[in-house]
């Protein structure tokens, strides 16, 4: 495997607070990376550090080689990195299928073949073909996800990062992301997950790292972190 994005002693402070202290993490290409720790162990600032939303304080971010640390957001975007957001981000007044028409005319150009290319295949792709004429406002949440999922997908990214996608939803609704994210790299779209549900990191991701107080503490096989004991401890001391 290739590493697609390496970042190297990555550190965030917030004036007396540091949100990330000095983090070394590769994403593989093909791979789906879980990211967990406690709440405020510094996983969202390590999403915003690698799309340009924070510039860090010190480290880099290399994405297929190239060091990325200083562009903007747009850029990040522009590179191929996407990006869903704890909450989920819609124009609420327009429709799903204007939505994901907006996100299409930002798609990245690319030179490999991609399956989504038009709001219609997105659409089909998350199951909400039939719901292309309502307004993004009134949807259920657990739609409101896969609407999300398909407005990161229209940029046509290379790896998408997903904050808690499974927040807020029911099983059903859980499966069903499963379903859709597990099928990323077979279409060239590697993914990094950030969840605290380990039952959903367990059905995704084949190597987890966790982070506690912005440094990482554990970073492997998935069954081997979650039966790590340091990594046991930091979840209150007990089985996962
Ligand atoms: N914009 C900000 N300004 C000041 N402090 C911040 C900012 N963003 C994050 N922090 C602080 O940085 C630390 C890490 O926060 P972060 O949101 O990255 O954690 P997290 O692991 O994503 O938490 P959660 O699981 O609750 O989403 C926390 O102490 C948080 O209060």
């Amino acid at each position: 495997m290739n590493a697609i994005l390496e970042i190297s002693g990555l550190k965030k402070q917030f004036g007396g607070v540091t949100a990330l202290s000095g983090v070394d993490l590769s994403i593989e290409e093909g791979e789906i990376l879980g990211i967990v720790g406690p709440n405020g162990s510094g996983k969202t600032t390590l999403f915003n550090v690698i799309t340009g939303v924070y510039r860090p304080t010190e480290g880099h971010v290399r994405w297929r080689g190239h060091d990325i640390t200083s562009l903007a957001a747009h850029e990040v975007s522009g590179a191929g990195i996407g990006y869903t957001f704890q909450q989920a981000m819609a124009f609420p007044g327009l429709t799903v299928w204007e939505n994901v028409q907006i996100a299409c005319e930002h798609a990245r150009n690319t030179s490999r073949p991609y399956p989504w290319t038009t709001p219609a295949a997105l659409l089909d792709f998350v199951g909400l073909t039939a719901l292309a004429n309502e307004r993004a406002g009134v949807l259920p949440f657990g739609n409101l996800r896969l609407l999300g999922i398909a407005l990161a997908l229209a940029t046509r990214p290379a790896l998408i990062l997903l904050d808690e996608p499974a927040a807020g939803l029911n099983d059903k609704e859980t499966a069903t992301l499963v379903g859709l994210v597990k099928q990323f790299p077979a279409h060239g779209i590697s993914v990094c997950v950030i969840d605290h549900d380990m039952k959903l990191m367990q059905m995704l991701c084949k190597r987890l790292v966790v982070l506690d107080f912005g440094s990482k503490i554990a970073d492997g096989p998935t069954q081997d972190v979650l039966s790590n004991p340091k990594v046991l401890e930091v979840y209150l001391g007990g089985a996962l």
